[in-house]
């Protein structure tokens, strides 16, 4: 069937009229992707000292507090809205409760109130979840051996409210917990935390593409098993709007998918049945992929990395968590 009668055929509709120029190009450009798109996810580094490569993730760092002035300062400079902070937190921090995640001086809460200080317009997301926390790498508490969800969200709400109150104003529960979001958002507004925004992970897939997040984080050696009793089955697509529709409900004020380039179809569906602000995260191993063809000269970042973010914007989302925001919004401002 013919769904465009009125726009006839070849040789009367040739689409390439549009395309044969940079001005119509540009005016006919359907979506585009700006520097207000991008959340730049930071890796943090316990003591003063250098900061290290991450092996796994070539150009990304652990960065150390005292360089993090320095390190952030340039998405500052860049016009960057918002960071992500993930603490790599030292083996003997870490226990099978997760309680560092409740010490109001961890790594996390030094990073949020020195960059909250220094840069005060910065966009500071924090990640709620034990697994940086726990020797057992889950994230959340194991009971008789399986990670329990009611005692987690018990944690979590705490861990929240200790970070909020660091200067972290957008909390970003990636722990998959059923019920974290009711349960986070009446703990905030309960310690007068009225403003603070609930960017949920609420489609959060078991994933392969979280290798090298574990290893920059030092939680792969440490993960006992796998994470799919709580992060969704690849499989499943209907699943994500359960999910979405759910963490809506209990006061999420945006929600996000993850991975990124492989779930741009689960991208899709909620931005159409829901019309909420809806992000994604091209994940480490996205990352790396790219990356490690970029450093090998089999792909050109000039083309790819622009490309590889637009897509999320054409699949509806409203931004994106890259560990490229700098190189993006390098190669943005540059025009
Ligand atoms: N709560 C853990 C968490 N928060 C963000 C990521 C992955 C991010 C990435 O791969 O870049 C993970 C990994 C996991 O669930 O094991
Ligand atoms: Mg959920």
């Amino acid at each position: 069937m013919n769904h465009f009668p009125a726009l006839g055929s070849y040789p009367a509709a040739r689409l390439r009229r549009n395309r044969a120029d940079d001005w119509t190009r540009r005016l006919v450009a359907e979506n585009t992707l700006s520097v207000n798109d991008l959340i730049w996810p930071i890796f943090l580094k316990e003591g003063v000292g250098r900061n290290e490569p991450v092996s796994s993730m070539p150009g990304q760092l652990r960065v150390s507090l005292n360089e993090l002035i320095d390190h952030v300062g340039r998405a500052v400079e860049l016009g960057i809205p918002a960071i992500a902070l993930f603490p790599a937190t030292s083996p003997e921090r870490k226990d099978s409760e997760g309680s560092e995640a409740l010490n109001p001086d961890n790594l996390v809460c030094k990073a949020a109130r020195l960059l909250k200080s220094t840069f005060p317009t910065l966009g500071l997301i924090g990640d709620v979840a034990l697994d940086p926390y726990t020797d057992h790498g889950h994230d959340g508490v194991l009971r008789k051996g399986l990670v329990a969800n009611d005692e987690s969200l018990e944690l979590l709400a705490c861990q929240a409210i200790v970070q909020a109150q660091a200067g972290i104003d957008t909390l970003a529960p990636s722990d998959m917990m059923d019920g974290r979001i009711g349960v986070l958002r009446s703990a905030l507004d309960a310690a007068d935390l009225k403003d603070v925004r609930l960017m949920s992970y609420a489609a959060k897939y078991a994933s392969g593409f979280y290798g090298p997040f574990r290893d920059a984080l030092g939680s792969s050696g440490a993960l006992k098993g796998d994470k799919r009793t709580y992060q969704m089955d690849p499989a499943n697509s209907d699943e994500a709007l359960r999910e979405v529709a759910l963490d809506l409900q209990e006061g999420a004020d945006m929600v996000m998918v993850k991975p990124g380039m492989p779930y741009l179809d689960i991208i899709q569906r909620v931005k159409a049945t829901f019309a909420v602000p809806t992000f994604a995260y091209q994940v480490s191993g996205e990352y790396s992929m790219l990356k490690g063809a970029i450093d090998h000269g089999w792909l050109d970042p000039d083309k790819v990395i622009l490309e590889s973010l637009l897509a999320f914007k054409r699949a509806g989302c409203s931004g994106v968590l890259t560990y490229f925001a700098i190189e993006a919004a390098q190669r943005l401002n540059r025009g």
